[in-house]
Parts: C-alpha cells; structure tokens; sequence
C-alpha cells in the first residue's frame, strides 16, 4: 500500500441510489476552492472509444454488465488514487458502491454470471489490498424508491428510461444492507445519513447543517 498518506486529503465519497441528490450534494460543495469535487465520470462511460457502455448496459444487461462494471471499477480506482493539494476531495460514489451495491445487486438478480462476479471481485480484493483507496467518510442519501424513481423519470437520462421501479428498489435494499444496517459488506468509514426523500430547499439546509463535519472542520469548541 502507498504508505505516504501525508498529502491525503480527506476523503468522502457520496453514496444513494439513482436520482437520490447526489449530484446537488456535491454541486453545493463546488463553490469551495479548498474541495476537489470528482463527479462520476457518466461521460466516460458514455464513450469508451466510442461505445456508449451505459446504453449497452440498460439495453442487454446480462451481455454487458461485466464490461460495465469492470470500466467502473477503473474510473473509480482513478478517482481514489487521483492526486490534489485540496483539503477535501469529494467523490460521487466509490468502488466500494460499485462492488458492494452495484456488481452485488447484477449478481443477486442473475445479470452476471457467477463466473464474471468471481473475476470482477478478484479485481475488487486485489486494488483494495494492494493500492490505497482508503476514505474518510460516508455520506449517505438515504432515500424512498418511489421517489427516486419519479426523480429519475422527470430527470429523462436518455439511458434510463426504461429503468423498472423494481430496480430501483433492489438498489435501495442493497444500499440499506450495507449503510444502514450494516449487515452485509465492509463499511470502510464513519456513515452520515441524509433524508434524501425532502425537496431541493430542504437538501440544502440538511447540508448546510452537517457541512462542518464535511469539511472536516473541527466543529469550534464553544469557550469554556
Ligand atoms: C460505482 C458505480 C456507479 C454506478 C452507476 N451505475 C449507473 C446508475 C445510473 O443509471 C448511472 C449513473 O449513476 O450509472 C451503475 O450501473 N453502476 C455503477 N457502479
């Protein structure tokens, strides 16, 4: 492992399933200058020299969600190994959400077959015991999948518009059992819940309120 952990910053990584908010979470950050904000890369999964994986995905996901998840799992390893002078880096999702919620959840409902999930988690157990990919922090968007799935309608991602609200609702499951519950997976960092079910204003106070902790400010010890 890269033992110089002196110019880490502190890590979090933003975790919800689809059209949970994540992105207006980290859109209220990017005013920070100190806060390196990685997006999930979409647009790379858009076009892998020129093949658009997340449309092969939702359209074949059984062919396709090995090649998938395996140019995830990539993206994610170079947003974790990704060098800043910022303070805080924030990342949209992780490959902890990728193995743990995502490649579980093809595997689950018989979209991968047990050979790929074997390999894909070989990968997995190799780059988390051999490279650095260790956060801080866990900011969880805990949501309803009714709401999540109109969000994701009205949003209209080209992609994503045939998603079944029964997807969603094994991904909600999933996130739960690992976040919330606690039952399943490794939890690599401390995990802070946000209602994720609240409207646009709404979000925004939760965030303004646990933003310190965020930052990694030590909230102002109150002068005795
Ligand atoms: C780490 C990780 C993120 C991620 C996103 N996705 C999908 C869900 C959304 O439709 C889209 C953007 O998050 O990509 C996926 O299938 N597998 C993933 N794994």
């Amino acid at each position: 492992k890269n033992m110089d952990k002196r110019n880490k910053p502190f890590t979090v990584i933003i975790e919800g399933n689809i059209g949970s908010g994540k992105t207006t979470l980290l859109n209220y950050f990017s005013k920070y200058r100190d806060v390196e904000v990685l997006q999930e890369p979409v647009e790379r999964w858009r076009n892998v020299e020129g093949h658009n994986l997340l449309s092969l995905l939702y359209n074949d996901p059984a062919r396709w969600s090995l090649t998938f998840q395996t140019h995830v799992q990539l993206t994610m390893l170079d947003h974790h190994t990704k060098e800043t002078s910022a303070k805080v880096k924030l990342m949209e999702r992780s490959i902890f959400s990728g193995r743990y919620c995502f490649v579980e959840n093809l595997h689950q409902s018989k979209l991968m077959e047990p050979a790929e999930y074997a390999v894909i988690s070989e990968w997995f157990k190799w780059i988390t015991k051999n490279i650095d990919v260790d956060v801080d922090l866990i900011v969880y968007l805990r949501s309803d999948p009714e709401v999540v799935h109109k969000r994701i309608l009205q949003r209209a991602r080209k992609e994503e518009k045939t998603v079944p609200l029964s997807y969603i609702v094994a991904l909600h499951e999933i996130h739960e059992e690992w976040l919330h519950e606690k039952v399943s997976h490794p939890v690599p960092a401390p995990v802070l819940e946000i209602d994720a079910n609240v409207d646009l204003v709404e979000m925004l106070k939760q965030i303004s309120l646990v933003e310190n902790q965020i930052l990694n400010k030590k909230a102002n010890k109150r002068a005795l």
